[in-house]
């Protein structure tokens, strides 16, 4: 038998030449990635180059063209969504869908009550799950409030604790920053490490170089659909197809 001194870190999603067609626009187009436990993972690229459509498709939200999916060991790419969100993979979107009569506790109990909670026994572990999450995104004492009556940065941080209520393997995260101030910013890369730091495996599409730069583990650079460049994020963001996709676009003010 051999020996292994170094385990290599578990592989939590794979995806292998996953495409999405609408009509003639091929917003993804023969992407594959893997993602290893405990690390944040990062997808940058200009607009329109197919970050949420690959997100989407990890969730299943859209049909997939052609490709495969795993979860862990096992093909997904013919579930459900709920049965992923099952199976322990939770997500935010672009833009902040709370429910604005509810308070900021409500909100999150959608999260945990989505892991199934018929039971009192049930009811009971949903509830530890809320206060825990609530906790972790940095929450306590504003439980009571309407999301109203926070301010955008906190409104962000109820819909990252709704989907850590699931307790999930892996969080997805659709422009977390998107609108906010530099400080609110830096609370959320913080509050994403912090995430990390409890073996939470993440995959965040960000516009902020320097944010993913300074949070990620590993960036994927996409263009047109496809993967231009992954690895280590300094030098993904250095990578020539990669400034030329940013510079080429958006000016000097992404890379
Ligand atoms: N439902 C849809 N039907 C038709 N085309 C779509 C659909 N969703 C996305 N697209 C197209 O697919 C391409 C990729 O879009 P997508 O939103 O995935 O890009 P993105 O990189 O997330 O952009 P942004 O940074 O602006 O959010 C774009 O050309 C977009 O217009």
């Amino acid at each position: 038998m051999t020996e292994h001194t170094t385990e290599a870190p578990a592989t939590v999603l794979r995806a292998e030449d996953v495409a999405v067609h609408f009509g003639g626009v091929k917003a993804v187009d023969g992407v594959s990635l893997t993602l290893t436990a405990g690390r944040i993972f990062g997808i940058l690229g200009p607009n329109g180059s197919g970050k949420s459509t690959l997100l989407a498709a990890l969730t299943r939200l859209v049909p997939l063209t052609r490709g495969r999916l795993l979860f862990g060991d096992r093909p997904y790419e013919r579930a459900q969504p709920h049965i992923i969100a099952a199976r322990g993979v939770a997500r935010t979107f672009q833009t902040v869908r709370l429910l604005p009569g509810r308070t900021v506790r409500d909100n999150i109990a959608l999260g945990a009550e989505s892991a199934g909670s018929r039971t009192r026994q049930q009811r009971r572990r949903a509830a530890e799950r809320v206060d825990r999450a609530i906790e972790r995104a940095g929450l306590t004492g504003l439980e009571r409030h309407h999301p109203d009556e926070l301010s955008y940065g906190y409104q962000r941080r109820v819909e990252v604790a709704r989907a850590i209520a699931s307790e999930p393997t892996l969080l997805l995260l659709d422009e977390p920053t998107a609108g906010m101030n530099r400080q609110e910013r830096d609370d959320i890369a913080s509050l994403l490490r912090d995430l990390r730091e409890e073996g939470l495996t993440q995959l965040l599409i960000e516009h902020d170089v320097q944010m993913m730069v300074d949070t990620c583990d590993h960036l994927f650079a996409m263009n047109f659909g496809a993967l231009i460049a992954e690895g280590e994020p300094a030098a993904v963001v250095r990578d020539p197809a990669v400034q030329e996709a940013y510079l080429g676009k958006h000016g000097r003010t992404h890379a």
